[in-house]
């Protein structure tokens, strides 16, 4: 019995087709990463599956009950907000002390509560959404980029704590990364998006899709053409993408222009 599932899932953000006619289930207790470049519609489906987001085609069904912890992308607090830990935990719902502390315990945080959320680093920030997330008691449990703004260690050790939350609590995790080097080993499936799944499978059999690599390319130096992926490339063919990463072209006017190229899985 899945926890999530989706079949024939469409999302048209105004005219732009963000994605299309994607299926994905989710059981309890595993590791699904998904990997796409920059607007291949990550978020989107997140979205979709916490109920944020409507499909304009598709299903999305959730097992009866199920209890989901989300850790969003990106999030910022006005640093001039006085804010505390433990009111941060406790927003939008109130929350019990102990409850406050066995989550930042969890999340690898503990005796956190007191301090200000602007006076956090970037890998406390984070284990403190996730602390957040892990109120709920999820079974499964979603995060969108959770390691935007850490360094190498610090997305290893959040990584890490991930893992430990599905040990010791048995929740599946759903994330979105864009560090396949360090998150290709630790997942059970991954899911390469591009708008439509382009493929998914084991992190091997991914690694090794013809579509995986036109979109990332091989090896480590695979990993590292995520960051300098442009999208000037057919996907028909197998090659690296060493170009130096362009950061203010326009990425969504291109991923449109690659649509439709990839087979479908
Ligand atoms: N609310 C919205 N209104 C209009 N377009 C949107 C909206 N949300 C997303 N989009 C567009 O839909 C596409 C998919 O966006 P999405 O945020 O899901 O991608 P993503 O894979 O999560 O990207 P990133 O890696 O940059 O976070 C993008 O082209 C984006 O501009």
């Amino acid at each position: 019995m899945s926890l999530v599932s989706l079949t024939g899932v469409s999302v048209a953000h105004g005219d732009h087709q963000a994605l299309e006619n994607v299926d994905l289930a989710i059981s309890p207790g595993e590791i699904v990463t998904i990997v796409g470049p920059n607007g291949s519609g990550k978020t989107t489906l997140l979205r979709c599956i916490i109920g944020a987001l409507r499909p304009n085609k598709g299903r999305v069904e959730r097992a009866r009950g199920v209890r989901i912890g989300y850790v969003p992308q990106g999030l910022s607090i006005d640093p001039t907000l006085p804010l505390s830990v433990k009111r941060f935990l406790s927003l939008p719902r109130r929350r019990r002390d102990a409850d406050v502390s066995a989550a930042l315990e969890q999340a690898g945080v503990a005796g956190l509560e007191d301090r200000q959320m602007s006076a956090l680093s970037g890998g406390q920030f984070q284990r403190a959404l996730l602390a957040r997330a892990l109120l709920e008691k999820p079974e499964l449990l979603i995060l969108d980029e959770p390691t935007t703004g850490l360094d190498q260690p610090g997305s290893a050790d959040l990584y890490g704590q991930i893992e430990q939350v599905r040990r010791d609590t048995g929740a599946a995790i759903l994330m979105v990364s864009h560090e396949l080097h360090v998150v290709m080993s630790a997942s059970d499936r991954v899911v390469c998006l591009n708008g439509h799944v382009c493929c998914h499978g084991t992190p091997e059999i991914v690694a090794s899709a013809p579509e995986y690599r036109a979109l990332f390319g091989t090896g480590t130096r695979g990993a590292l053409a995520l960051y300098r992926h442009e999208h000037d490339h057919s996907h028909s063919h197998d090659h690296e993408h060493d170009h130096g990463h362009d950061h203010g072209h326009d990425h969504h006017k291109d991923h449109q222009k690659d649509r439709g190229t990839h087979t479908h899985a």
